[in-house]
């Protein structure tokens, strides 16, 4: 998978709005309604990223996910973790 230079980075950007670059990394937050509810849309991204073989970096918080995602074996942003970001949005979107 290649890398993308920054012009692709913020062309992709712009299709997944609640997402930030963070230099090799994009991330964003997502906040459930409680902490059970969090907890099931982290399991139903691990579904996810197991679909893809691309995992995010999750921090959880209480009701707070902070999500990274950049590609660990090119050492930055690909496609992948603008995939896996959509995917990531559409679950969101759905609690
Ligand atoms: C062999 C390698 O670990 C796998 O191809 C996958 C696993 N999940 C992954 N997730 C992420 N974020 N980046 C990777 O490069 C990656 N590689």
């Amino acid at each position: 998978m290649d890398l993308l230079d920054d012009s692709a980075v913020e062309q992709k950007l712009a299709a997944v709005p609640e997402w930030r670059r963070e230099g090799d990394e994009i991330r964003r937050t997502i906040t459930a309604s409680d902490f059970p509810t969090a907890i099931r849309i982290v399991d139903e991204i691990a579904v996810e990223a197991e679909k893809l073989n691309h995992h995010p970096d999750i921090d959880i918080r209480w009701r707070r996910l902070h999500l990274a995602l950049t590609t660990h074996d090119a050492g930055g942003l690909t496609e992948m973790d603008f995939r896996l970001a959509s995917r990531i949005d559409e679950i969101a979107a759905a609690h």
